[in-house]
Parts: structure tokens; C-alpha cells; sequence
């Protein structure tokens, strides 16, 4: 099988290239990414040998290019992992997130309906559900009510995909995971913000009062999920991707600063995200039941490992927040912080 993994050095992205090139050495996959500010080549060093791996840099919403590169690989299957991610960043600036995820997507589907694509896949997120209460969990038939700027351009372009499998008879499925952590994972989320700033014994902004929940999935979790999802998916469908694992802000926060030995004093509590969604949690009965998938990490396990390699791989992170990243960071906190 040749694929195109859009995105492919991005942290969802680069831990599938890497189960893909490990599971199956006679799969080709194509590595497609524009290399944005969360974009890292270094998240795939130890497979950059691969004789089945090939980078090509570009952007999705380069239609001319993306057609190029479906011929030049003979590409039969598109995963698409690019996207803006970051939900504090489409509040300040949206239109980046309508153009790359919105119409990123399309560029993508034209091309697969044109060149003869079997399957295209679409990573998206829970977060196009909208937010829950203290009960309840999103299922597959959950109507959209996405909430954030970047909630809303992933929900775009699910209906496209969906849209492009009901016109046009494209293969395509949809996976919609929960809050991901694992490693390589960009040091603007909670996760890996809280692991390198508590490291550096940098203040830990907590929005709000911490309470807010989300359903944490360890990224290899993730990756086997959509893996099932791409050999046993049956056209058309949206499978919900969980973790099981639902935990309040806050007490992720204190247990970062547990396992670091570090004082809970590094806590702050900062002014809330704005449209902040109060809780995702996702109903996993369908892909257990008709894919046979369930994570296998426990939150401990995950976390513990995750720590462990922020500890070891210090260059990683701190070439990156010691970047532009930094300039970002301390323009959006800098006063809550230290005012
Ligand atoms: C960065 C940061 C976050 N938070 C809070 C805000 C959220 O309630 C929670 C997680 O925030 P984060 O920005 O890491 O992730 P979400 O906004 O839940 O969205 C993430 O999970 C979904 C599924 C995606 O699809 C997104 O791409 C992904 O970014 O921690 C803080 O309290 N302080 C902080 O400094």
C-alpha cells in the first residue's frame, strides 16, 4: 500500500509514520508536510532511513502540488493528520485555521476523487461535538456544535468528507479522537506545557479553576486506532476515539508536579480560555464493538513514560521553547503570570 500521510511531522502524524513503518515493511508511506511552526523533522529521526519513507515538504492547499505528489508515489490511500491544532491560537487568530483545515481538506478530497484514491481517512476531533456536562458521552450520532474557531473548522471539514462520500462515492472514513499525550508532543498543550515549564520550574497557568475535564488518549492508543480503523473500516463511517480516562485539569496538573518532586506553589491559576468547553468524553462502544479496538494504556502508565521521555529528550523541547514558540508564550501569559 502507498500512502500519503499528510502532516506526517506533527505529533499525531509522525507516531503513525513511525506504527506504519514498523507494522508493515512493504507499505510506502509519504510523509507530506508544510513544516508550520509545529511541524519537526526530528520527531521521525530514527525512521529517516527507512527505504519506505519519503519526506516531500508542501502544503495541503497547494492543489497542483498535492496532485503531484498522488502521481509521483502512485498514492492509493490519503491519512490526513495536517490541521492548525491549537485551540488558544484560533482564538487570536481564526482565518489561519479556516484556510489550512477547511480548505486544506478540500484541496485533498478534489485531488483523491480525481486521481482514483481507494481510501481517504480524516483525523479529526471531538472537539466538533461541542461540550458536555458533568454526564453523558459523545457518540458517532452526536449533532455538531463546535464551539472554538478551530472546533468549527474541523467540523467543516467533516461535513466535506462526509459531503465528498455522499456525491461523489469517495472511500472515505472519519476518526474523531479525544485529548491525545504521548511523546513529541508540542510543548504548547497541557501535557507537555506543564512537564517542561514544572522542569524548569516555571510558573504552571491553569485556566479558570482547573475543573474543566477532558478524556485523555495515549497517542499510541490513538495511532493503533486509526490503524484498525484503515484496514477494517467500513466505508462512509465515523469511528469516536477515547481514552476512558476522564480527568480534571487540575489534578493532572498536580500530579505533573507529584511525580516531578516539585513545589504545588509553581500552580497558578490564570484567566479562563474564553468559550471555554467544559468537558469531553467520548462513548467507545462502536469501535470496540465493530472494529475490536480498546486503549491499552492506563493514565499512570502513559503519564510516568511521558515524563520519563520529556526528561531524556530535554534538546527536543528546549530548542523549541526557547524559539519563537517563547515570544508567542510569553506575549499570551506573560501578564497573568507575572502582573
Ligand atoms: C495550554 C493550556 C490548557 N489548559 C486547559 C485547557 C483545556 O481545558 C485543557 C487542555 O488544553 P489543550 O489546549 O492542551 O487541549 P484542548 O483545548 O482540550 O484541545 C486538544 O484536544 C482536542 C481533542 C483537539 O482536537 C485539539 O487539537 C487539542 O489541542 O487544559 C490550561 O488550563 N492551561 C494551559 O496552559
Amino acid at each position: 500500500m502507498n500512502i500519503l500521510v499528510t502532516g506526517g511531522a506533527g505529533f499525531i502524524g509522525s507516531n503513525f509514520v513511525r506504527l506504519m513503518l514498523n507494522k508493515y515493511p512493504d507499505y510506502k508511506i509519504v510523509n507530506y508536510d508544510k513544516l508550520t511552526y509545529a511541524g519537526n523533522l526530528e520527531n521521525l529521526k530514527d525512521v529517516e532511513e527507512n527505504p519506505n519513507y519519503v519526506f516531500e515538504k508542501g502544503d495541503i492547499c497547494d492543489a497542483q502540488m498535492v496532485r503531484e505528489m498522488l502521481k509521483k508515489h502512485q498514492i492509493q490511500v490519503i491519512v490526513n493528520f495536517a490541521a492548525e491544532t491549537h485551540v488558544d491560537r484560533s482564538i487570536h487568530d481564526p482565518a489561519i485555521f479556516t484556510h489550512t483545515n477547511v480548505y486544506g481538506t478540500q484541496t485533498l478530497l478534489d485531488a483523491a476523487r480525481q486521481n482514483g484514491i481507494e481510501r481517504y481517512i480524516q483525523i479529526s476531533t471531538d472537539e466538533v461535538y461541542g461540550s458536555l456536562g458533568e454526564t453523558g458521552f459523545f457518540t458517532e450520532k452526536t449533532h455538531l456544535s463546535p464551539n472554538s474557531p478551530y472546533a468549527a473548522s474541523k467540523g467543516g471539514a467533516d461535513l466535506l468528507v462526509k459531503a465528498y462520500y455522499e456525491t461523489y462515492g469517495l472511500n472515505v472514513n472519519i476518526t474523531r479522537c479525544s485529548n491525545n499525550y504521548g511523546c513529541y508532543h508540542f510543548p504548547e498543550k497541557l501535557i507537555p506545557l506543564m512537564i517542561t515549564n514544572a522542569l524548569d520550574n516555571l510558573p504552571l497557568p491553569v485556566y479558570g479553576d482547573g475543573s474543566n475535564v477532558r478524556d485523555w488518549l495515549h497517542v499510541s492508543d490513538h495511532v493503533s486506532a486509526i490503524d484498525s480503523v484503515l484496514h477494517h473500516g467500513k466505508p462512509g463511517e465515523i469511528y469516536n476515539i477515547g481514552g476512558q480516562n476522564e480527568r480534571t485539569n487540575l489534578s493532572i496538573v498536580e500530579m505533573i508536579v507529584g511525580k516531578l518532586n516539585k513545589p504545588k506553589s509553581l500552580i497558578k491559576f490564570v484567566k479562563d480560555r474564553v468559550g471555554h468547553d467544559r468537558r469531553y468524553a467520548i462513548d467507545p462502544a462502536k469501535i470496540e464493538r465493530e472494529l475490536g479496538w480498546a486503549p491499552k494504556y492506563t493514565f499512570e502508565q502513559g503519564l510516568e513514560e511521558t515524563i520519563k521521555w520529556y526528561v531524556e529528550n530535554e534538546s527536543w523541547w528546549r530548542r523549541i521553547k526557547s524559539g519563537a514558540y517563547l515570544e508567542y508564550y510569553v506575549k499570551q501569559y506573560g501578564e497573568a503570570l507575572h502582573g
